[in-house]
């Protein structure tokens, strides 16, 4: 067995609610030992900005570019992942010296695979200096350079977590609902196949934010109330994206919210909910065979309108859906695991993604290492 890093992971991801923060033992292979998880929530005034941020950075045409207030925002925002991390240790009993890395995930402010352009705030020599612990940072871009789509990441992450599953049946699928979702399946021959999957989170999140002035729809109330919208729904799932032959990445802006005179607050809560579960089945249409059991991890899993959606729409196709939870797993933490587990694997020069991954032409590594002056 090889020595374990003791790895923190960052991820503040597409919904922008704030930075998850985990830690793991691991080799960045096959060993894996989950340790603690905070969240640090953002304030409204601070995701305020960083959606000014997310409207900065449609000009940029060159990834170092940060126009308007991207190069403040920049700052700010590792500077709060300083604080986090600060806390964290802080809570846990911990000091910057007993940590070996952090991966530090950013915030994705541009996504064009298209154009092979991905542009992730945060300043990795900053945050080493700021927590006296060193840094793995922007872990997307290499896989771009070799073809790429620069998303998902976290799939190793679920081959690693996969091996320790009991009782599930295989094929096993892990879906990321959170902004964007994105699901990874795992065969059982090994292979590793994985893409975005459809708008996860993100429409509800906009569309009760305008309509009732709260961030998301908690536990699925509001869509509780409402009716699918059919034609509304399928309007977006008309859309290219789900039948396009090569799996493309999402961008935050690639789905936009429905106009307010398209359905009433809970009609379109519902719609949303329905939308977030039925993308997911339709992108599985693209593996080469339905999984047999959907682990479901992300925020998205708390709304129990989209999760009853899921085991339906599952259900159609003999598969089980079941929570990170019911697996064994922590579903808030999943992803900020992974960041910690991809930083370990970027300093053994390990690939981060596959050809079925991203789509990378080659199995890639990726990250850069910002060390501290210690
Ligand atoms: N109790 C809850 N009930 C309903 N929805 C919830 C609940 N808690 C969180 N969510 C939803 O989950 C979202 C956050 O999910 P998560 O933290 O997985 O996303 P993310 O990591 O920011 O996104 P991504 O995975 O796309 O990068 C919130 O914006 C909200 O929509
Ligand atoms: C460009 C970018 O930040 N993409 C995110 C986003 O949020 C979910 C989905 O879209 C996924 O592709 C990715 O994040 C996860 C953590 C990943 O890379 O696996």
């Amino acid at each position: 067995m090889s020595e374990l890093m003791r790895a923190i992971g960052l991820m503040s991801g597409t919904s922008m609610d704030g930075i998850d923060v985990a830690m793991l033992a691991t080799d960045g292979e096959n060993d894996v030992e989950r340790g603690p998880f905070l969240a640090v929530s953002y304030d409204p005034a601070f995701r305020e900005r960083l959606k000014q941020g997310l409207e900065d950075a449609k000009t940029i045409r060159v990834r170092t570019e940060r126009p308007g207030i991207l190069a403040d925002l920049q700052r700010e925002l590792t500077l709060r992942h300083a604080a986090a991390v600060e806390r964290f240790l802080e809570l846990n009993g911990l000091s910057a010296a007993d940590i070996d890395i952090l991966g530090f995930h950013g915030q994705t402010v541009l996504h064009r695979p298209d154009d092979a352009l991905t542009v992730q705030i945060g300043d990795g020599p900053l945050l080493a200096t700021e927590t006296g612990i060193d840094v793995v940072y922007d872990m997307r871009a290499n896989d771009m350079v070799h073809g790429g789509q620069g998303a998902p990441l976290v799939p190793a992450y679920h081959a690693a977590l996969a091996q320790g599953l009991k009782n599930a049946a295989w094929p096993v699928c892990f879906v990321n609902i959170g902004g964007i979702s994105n699901l990874t399946f795992l065969g059982r021959d090994g292979a590793i196949i994985a893409f975005d999957s459809g708008p996860g989170n993100t429409l509800i999140d906009q569309w009760v934010e305008t309509h009732a002035g709260v961030p998301y729809d908690q536990g699925g109330m509001i869509a509780s109330e409402g009716r699918v919208v059919a034609s509304l729904a399928e309007r977006y799932l008309d859309n290219p994206f789900f039948t396009a032959e090569k799996r493309r990445s999402l961008d935050r802006n690639d789905f936009l919210p429905p106009e307010g005179d398209e359905a009433e607050l809970s009609d379109g809560a519902r719609t949303l909910a329905y939308l977030t579960a039925a993308a997911i089945l339709k992108s599985a249409g693209h593996l080469p065979e339905m999984p047999k059991t959907f682990i479901i991890c992300g925020g998205g899993r708390h709304n129990r309108i989209i999760m009853a959606d899921l085991r339906e729409l599952a259900s159609h196709h003999g598969s089980a859906v079941l929570s990170a939870e019911d697996a064994g797993f922590d579903g808030d933490a999943m992803e900020a695991e992974a960041w910690a587990y991809l930083a370990a694997r970027s300093l053994k020069g390990l690939p981060l993604t596959f050809p079925g991954t991203t789509g990378a032409r080659q199995p890639v590594s990726g990250g850069v290492v910002a060390r501290t002056r210690k």
